[in-house]
């Protein structure tokens, strides 16, 4: 039945044209210039609707709007976009970010939160972190000795990023010219899902002629040899009648039983390798970009902010004195109160979109069955009625009593949506950040590359949010400062 009210405001061709115009020219608008659109509009419009031909987007830019669509009104929004055509010819399409709510998703979801993302799976890989950290410790330390100190974190920390997720999900510490083909695959990939996004908005056929002149690139070969390899190494491992527990995110998919086909009612089937390889790369496209873009952001931020990094190191060097495990890094309450407004002010995915299984109201408009809902995420932490100075980077604003909450800002951060379908990875980019940024820290004190230099936090959107101009910064060895008086 039809819900009483009206569709969210339509923004007024005026403001889209002014919006569009200050935007670089593309033939074919990409997710990332709706992206900057929508935040560059935002304050006027809370919540807004753009009819097009065959349906329409709904923008909700309020984050207490956005909390009551996803957490109350949740089962209207479990679903996202349907892949458009050309994707759809990849033969991917089991994957959790797109799968509509039911059982595939739900089992692939549920094999993915209590398999490699469950505590004692987390803590089984300690030693690829600190295998990770060590990697990207070098790199910058021969960077510095080449360029006079001076290092530019991007490359070195996306490379140990990628490490470190390619030994959870096969169970090898790769080598690095691998790490870089798998890197490269994977930005691929990705780009070509951007770039066809809006083709999901138009008429089915014209999807079809599309996907007859343009073929999405498959499943990286280099993604599917990885997974034929691990399944190899386990067949070898069964023959020696050596049971092996699963021990990598592809171990878990193996074993996993989907929900087969109508031609076998009711069966299970297990995943194909390319099925398999595809649910690889939707978790590095998850996983590996954004990390190591919001740890460049978060280093930008305290590069030139001296008080904060000898706070943190100190706090993690107390911490580092009883063993320094993961676990007690996670409980500096500093260093997640730092990460946290890292992610606030430099959201590495500025929106995310979601799609209305069923008509619903939210803010007194309805949004009709079949609307493409985008949450703003950008707008939602940049929102002045929400945060004290929301451009200011302050991780005290996360800490008891610092104003805006002590806990993860009480629902008013969407960094990771929310909801039956948020982000199940959250927990695991906060700690492999934590874990990053606290050793960075421990190891170097960070300058601007030149002194008294500003650093430059332009943002440039591709997929994610990065900074237009990479991080370039000084590093030294940090100095202890802890006297054995303080023990
Ligand atoms: C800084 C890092 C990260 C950010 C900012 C981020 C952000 C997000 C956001 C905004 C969503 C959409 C949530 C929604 O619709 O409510 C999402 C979904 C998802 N994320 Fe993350 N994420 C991050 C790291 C990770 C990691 C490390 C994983 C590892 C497995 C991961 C796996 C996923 C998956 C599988 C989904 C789809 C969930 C579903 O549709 O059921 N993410 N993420």
């Amino acid at each position: 039945s039809t819900v009483a009210g009206k569709l969210p405001p339509t923004i007024p061709l005026s403001s889209i044209l002014a919006g569009l115009a200050a935007l670089p020219w593309r033939p074919l608008p990409s997710l990332a210039d709706v992206y900057l659109l929508l935040h560059r509009l935002h304050e006027s419009f809370p919540i807004s609707a753009l009819r097009l031909p065959l349906s329409t987007a709904v923008f909700i830019s309020d984050s207490a709007l956005a909390h009551h669509t996803l957490v109350v009104l949740g089962s209207a929004v479990a679903d996202r976009l349907p892949p458009s055509a050309p994707l759809r010819r990849q033969n991917i399409d089991e994957r959790i970010t797109v799968n509509p709510h039911g059982d595939s998703w739900r089992l692939l979801r549920r094999n993915l939160v209590s398999g490699l993302l469950s505590p004692s799976f987390v803590k089984q890989f300690a030693g690829a972190r600190r295998w990770a950290l060590d990697m990207l410790l070098a790199r910058l330390k021969s960077q510095a000795a080449e360029a006079g100190g001076v290092v530019r974190l991007s490359e070195s920390s996306s490379r140990a990023s990628y490490a470190l997720l390619a030994a959870m999900c096969f169970g090898e510490k790769l080598e690095d010219k691998k790490i870089m083909e798998t890197e490269l695959a994977i930005v691929q990939m990705t780009s070509a899902s951007v770039s066809t996004f809006f083709f999901a908005f138009l008429p089915g056929a014209i999807q079809q002629i599309l996907s007859n002149l343009w073929k999405a690139p498959a499943v990286a070969d280099i993604i599917v040899s990885f997974v034929k390899a691990r399944r190899r190494t386990r067949v070898a491992a069964f023959r020696g009648a050596r049971a092996i527990p699963p021990a990598c995110y592809v171990d878990t998919l193996f074993d996993l039983e989907l929900p087969s086909s109508e031609r076998e009612e009711g069966g299970r089937r297990n995943l194909s390798e390319e099925e398999i390889a595809a649910l690889c790369a939707e978790f590095f496209g998850a996983a590996g970009h954004n990390t190591s873009i919001a740890l460049e952001w978060i280093m930008a931020e305290i590069v030139d902010r001296r008080d904060v990094q000898e706070r943190l190191a100190m706090e993690t060097e107390l911490i580092m004195k009883n063993n320094g495990d993961e676990e007690e890094l996670l409980r500096i309450p500093y260093l997640r109160a730092l990460v946290t407004e890292g992610l606030r002010r430099h959201p590495p995915s500025p929106a995310f979109p979601r799609y209305a299984t069923k008509e619903f109201e939210v803010g007194g408009f309805v949004v009709p069955k079949g609307a493409t809902v985008f949450f703003n995420v950008a707008s939602m932490c940049a929102d002045g009625n929400v945060w004290e100075e929301p451009l200011e980077f302050r991780p005290e604003r996360f800490l008891a009593g610092g104003g805006d909450g002590d806990n993860g800002g009480g629902g008013k951060v969407m960094l990771f949506g929310a909801g039956n379908r948020g982000c199940p990875g959250s927990g695991l980019a906060v700690l492999h950040l934590s874990y990053f940024v606290a050793h960075l820290v421990k190891e170097f004190e960070w300058q601007p590359a030149a002194a008294g230099e500003k650093i430059d936090k332009s943002e440039k959107m591709e997929f994610f949010m990065r900074m237009k101009n990479p991080l370039r910064a000084r590093i030294s060895p940090r100095k202890k400062k802890i006297t054995s008086g303080l023990n």
